[in-house]
């Protein structure tokens, strides 16, 4: 069954989130709040595992919360999660369901219409298993009988921003393979990381959906040009290996059967890291750390099912997200690791969350009339802290920003996770507290500024507070904590999305600037002038051209 397609502003509890907003709610202080009721900072929080999600510094009141959750109850918010976790076809404009929660369900046989998929899932697993331990063991030999010392991996969007990212945050579970990235169809990228490559022992990776994308396809035919400058055609069944579901397009391309790793059509490309797009993981890690990401993603996938909704962490964010963006009219969400190895989950959370919730036209084909998708950034804090806070902390626009954390750091070094965690607990407490006009008169009169000069700079000093953040402060950054912190993301997004009452899991919006796109290489390959496009686009290839 697909989604009920049901307008959230025809709501009682939309109506009534409005009225609570108009009478009061916009008003709401949480820095008051929080100090005429400190048992708000534990009725506000959700623990879970090794998660502690304390929401208790964002502006709502017991009442808002209700009415939010009256919000998710009249859109059935229940309902649609059952369907997402049980196959039914959700992402309606392409005919197709999102599983790829079954991806990382290893206790149950998950059914795809009558298909069992479970098997052909774990025989897909067994298979990077094997592969990925024959290249870190060093069995898997080059075409000269060396072993592999470093893979590429060949692909971009889905194909490349999800295994880049967990690479990157699990350095520190890293086996000795050197795993890199190629994505853009930028010359220059390829060749930067080819450069220093030696033939011999390097594998690469090409992962494409749906084998069509242009970028990965140039890509894929220039690196396989430059392998076979110095190696012999059938050596490229050593070194090449692919992930797709179109199969035939993999083997057109020269790819043995043997080294294609399957993947299916229910798994969208931006959720797609669980499944054989996670190659490049399984072998920057050992299966094992890629077989724990799985497991800590299953068993948030547990919580969200299962989780009444006011105690069900994405459900909680997602509803956040819907106060602000959609009665405060704020525009984007940052988020802030304290670590890192996340400097790239802003990156990829913009795909998984931009690309799937910035949709203006609603389950019944009609143009919606309150916004939509949020848009997302953010970078690691303490770095964050001293490029763009000051506009979170004194500018004109509303920021709603997570805080994410970790008790312990991976190398010990006390001293220095102290200093960085002292500075996201602070953070935090300054973006709600603010500073009062009293406390930056007393400031500047201990550095004995005269009281001309007082009333000159007191306005620029003065901070307004009650600036809304979620913390996320779990134990220590794992395989499982990532898995978990990274499916808690996914459904946030499935909730704002079933509330906005939009298709997800679609993404029509990439298509034209691709289709534009063929057609001036067409122009650029012609090389002579054009007059067909806008004024603007044919000056602009003409001055290219010339
Ligand atoms: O994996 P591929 O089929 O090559 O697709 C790569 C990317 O292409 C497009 O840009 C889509 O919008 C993305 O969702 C997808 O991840």
């Amino acid at each position: 069954m697909p989604l009920k397609a049901i307008n959230p502003t025809t709501t009682n509890a939309w109506k009534n989130l409005q009225q609570h907003f108009d009478q009061g709610g916009k008003d709401i202080n949480a820095k008051e709040l929080m100090q005429s009721d400190p048992a708000r900072a534990k009725e506000m929080k959700i623990r879970w595992k090794d998660f502690y999600v304390d929401y208790s510094k964002n502006r709502v009141t017991h009442e808002t919360l209700e009415l939010l959750i009256q919000l998710a109850n009249e859109v059935e918010l229940s309902d649609a999660i059952e369907k997402y976790f049980s196959g039914d076809l959700i992402n309606q404009t392409e005919g197709r369901a999102v599983l790829h929660t079954a991806l990382r369900n290893n206790a149950e046989d998950i059914f795809h219409g009558e298909k069992n998929i479970s098997a052909d899932i774990r025989k897909t697993l067994a298979k990077i298993k094997v592969f990925s331990t024959a290249v870190n063991d060093g069995s898997w030999k080059g075409h000269t009988g060396k072993a592999i010392t470093h893979v590429v991996n060949i692909g971009i969007g889905g194909s490349d921003l999800g295994p880049q990212m967990v690479v990157d945050a699990l350095k520190y579970y890293k086996t000795d393979l050197d795993v890199r990235f190629i994505s853009n169809v930028d010359g220059d990228h390829v060749m930067e990381t080819l450069k220093d490559l030696d033939r011999e022992t390097t594998l690469f990776t090409i992962v494409s959906k749906t084998f069509t994308t242009q970028e990965t396809l140039s890509n894929a035919q220039t690196v396989r040009s430059w392998f076979l400058e110095d190696a012999p055609t059938d050596a490229v069944e050593k070194h090449f290996v692919a992930v797709s579901t179109n199969l035939e397009a993999v083997s057109n391309f020269g790819i043995a059967q043997e080294n294609i790793f399957p993947m299916e059509n229910w798994v969208g490309g931006r959720f797609s890291l669980w499944s054989a797009v996670g190659l490049s993981i399984a072998c920057a890690v050992g299966f094992k750390h890629f077989n724990a990401l799985l497991e800590g993603a299953h068993e948030m996938d547990q919580h969200f099912k299962d989780q009444p909704l006011e105690g069900n962490i994405p459900v909680v964010l997602g509803l956040l997200t819907i106060w602000y963006n959609n009665f405060f009219g704020a525009e984007s969400e940052a988020l802030i690791p304290y670590t890192q190895y996340l400097q790239k989950l802003a990156p990829y959370l913009q795909q998984g969350i931009m690309e799937s919730n910035g949709k203006s036209v609603d389950r019944n084909g009609d143009k919606v009339k309150y916004q939509t998708g949020t848009i997302i950034w953010g970078e690691p804090g303490t770095n964050a802290q001293h490029a763009f806070f000051q506009l979170i902390h004194q500018g004109t626009k509303l920021i709603p920003t997570d805080f994410i954390g970790f008790k312990t750091s991976l190398y010990g070094n006390k001293d220095h996770h102290d200093k960085l965690m002292s500075n996201f607990f602070a953070q935090t407490e300054a973006l709600l507290q603010g500073k009062e006009e009293a406390e930056v008169h007393s400031e500047l009169k201990a550095q004995d500024k005269s009281p001309e000069e007082i009333e000159r700079l007191l306005p620029f000093k003065l901070f307004e507070g009650n600036k809304p953040t979620t913390t996320i402060l779990i134990d220590q950054l794992t395989p499982k904590s990532l898995g978990s912190l990274i499916a808690m993301y996914e459904h946030k997004l499935f909730v704002q999305g079933v509330i906005w009452n939009i298709y997800s899991y679609d993404q029509w919006g990439v298509e034209l600037g691709k289709q534009l796109g063929k057609a001036v290489l067409k122009d650029l390959e012609a090389g002579k002038e054009v007059i067909h496009h806008d004024a603007s686009t044919n000056t602009l290839i003409n001055r290219y051209l010339d």
